[in-house]
């Protein structure tokens, strides 16, 4: 029985644990579940969904055949401490923004078969918009396994690593932006008199349906924009506040700038492993 274990307990392991559950790709006895110290959250998802869970990574990494890595960059390192010697066949999918394959090759300390991977929250009901990249080490029947397993809850591309810090900025952190869109439509709403349950219900359905008609409509957002928008109607008038403060230009810089981050963290990254590194030549431990 293949088995799939996540390192890191997090808001991106559950979504992705919850889709997988209930799109039948695994059991929930296929899959276990490490975080660093919090008892109570392991109890939590072992509750919620009946999956194995365990503050033991070492037994995890011996019993399954794919590691989801899912902790904060910042956590990469220590997440992978004393597991080295236990990885030799398993596949490992690594979800952290900015941390390239190379970087997890190094902590490892040898070429192993790693997939990145980018998802977002949208995993927990099917939804997510996933992008993968694979290293040489990895094998066509892994890089169709990890896809298969990515397209089991939402839709998944093959990018090039590089592409990956863009795919972060842009559909990675996307939900947020849209739910940040959603807070204000919130406010405004009940401003402008209505009742807030009756308009979150409105304004989930106009995104749904919106949506659907970018994904199945052979039309341009352009057209379907202009389709809604009658001369000097309503459409028009609200349209004309969003280009007066410039809300096109915010957006872009939004995402360049979440483009940005990914990178950074992968910098920052990058300097402190090689000032470690130095850092062990200098007490003549590195080998
Ligand atoms: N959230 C999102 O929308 C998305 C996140 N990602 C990526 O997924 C990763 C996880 O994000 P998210 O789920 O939001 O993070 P969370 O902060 O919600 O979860 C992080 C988890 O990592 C665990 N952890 C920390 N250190 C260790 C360690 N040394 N060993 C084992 N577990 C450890 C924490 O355990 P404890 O609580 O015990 O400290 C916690 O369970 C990030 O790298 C992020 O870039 C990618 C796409 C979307
Ligand atoms: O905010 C973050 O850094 C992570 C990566 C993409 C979504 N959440």
């Amino acid at each position: 029985m293949e088995k799939i274990g996540f390192i890191g307990a997090g808001s991106m392991a559950e979504a992705m644990i919850a889709g997988l559950i209930k799109g039948g790709v695994f059991q929930p006895e296929q899959i276990i579940v490490a975080n660093h110290s919090n008892t109570e959250r392991l109890q939590e998802l072992s509750k919620k969904y009946r999956i194995n869970t365990t503050h033991n990574k070492i037994s995890l990494v011996k019993d399954v055949s794919i590691i989801v890595l899912a902790v904060k960059p910042k956590d990469i390192k220590s997440s992978l401490d004393g597991l080295q010697e236990y990885i030799h066949d398993q596949l490992i999918v690594s979800l952290l923004a900015g941390i390239t394959i190379d970087t997890i090759n190094s902590i490892i300390g040898r070429q192993t078969a790693v997939i990145r991977a980018m998802p977002n929250t949208s995993a927990a009901i099917a939804k997510s918009a996933t992008a993968i990249a694979a290293s040489e080490n990895v094998t066509m029947s892994q890089i169709n396994k990890c896809k298969a397993l990515f397209e089991a809850i939402g839709i998944c591309k093959i990018v090039d690593e590089g592409q990956l810090d863009a795919v972060t900025g842009l559909s990675g952190s996307g939900p947020a932006y849209v739910y940040f869109l959603v807070e204000a439509m919130e406010k405004a709403a009940v401003e402008v008199g209505l009742d807030m349950v009756v308009a979150r219900e409105l304004i989930a359905q106009t995104l749904l349906g919106a949506s659907s008609m970018i994904a199945s409509s052979e039309k341009s957002p352009y057209q379907l924009r202009k389709e809604v928008t009658s001369p000097n109607g309503t459409t028009e008038a609200g349209i004309n506040i969003l280009k007066e403060q410039d809300v096109e230009k915010a957006l872009v810089s939004c995402i360049k700038r979440a483009t940005e981050r990914a990178t950074e963290l992968k910098d920052m990254f990058t300097e402190e492993l090689v000032l470690s590194h130095s850092k062990l030549e200098l007490n003549g431990q590195s080998k």
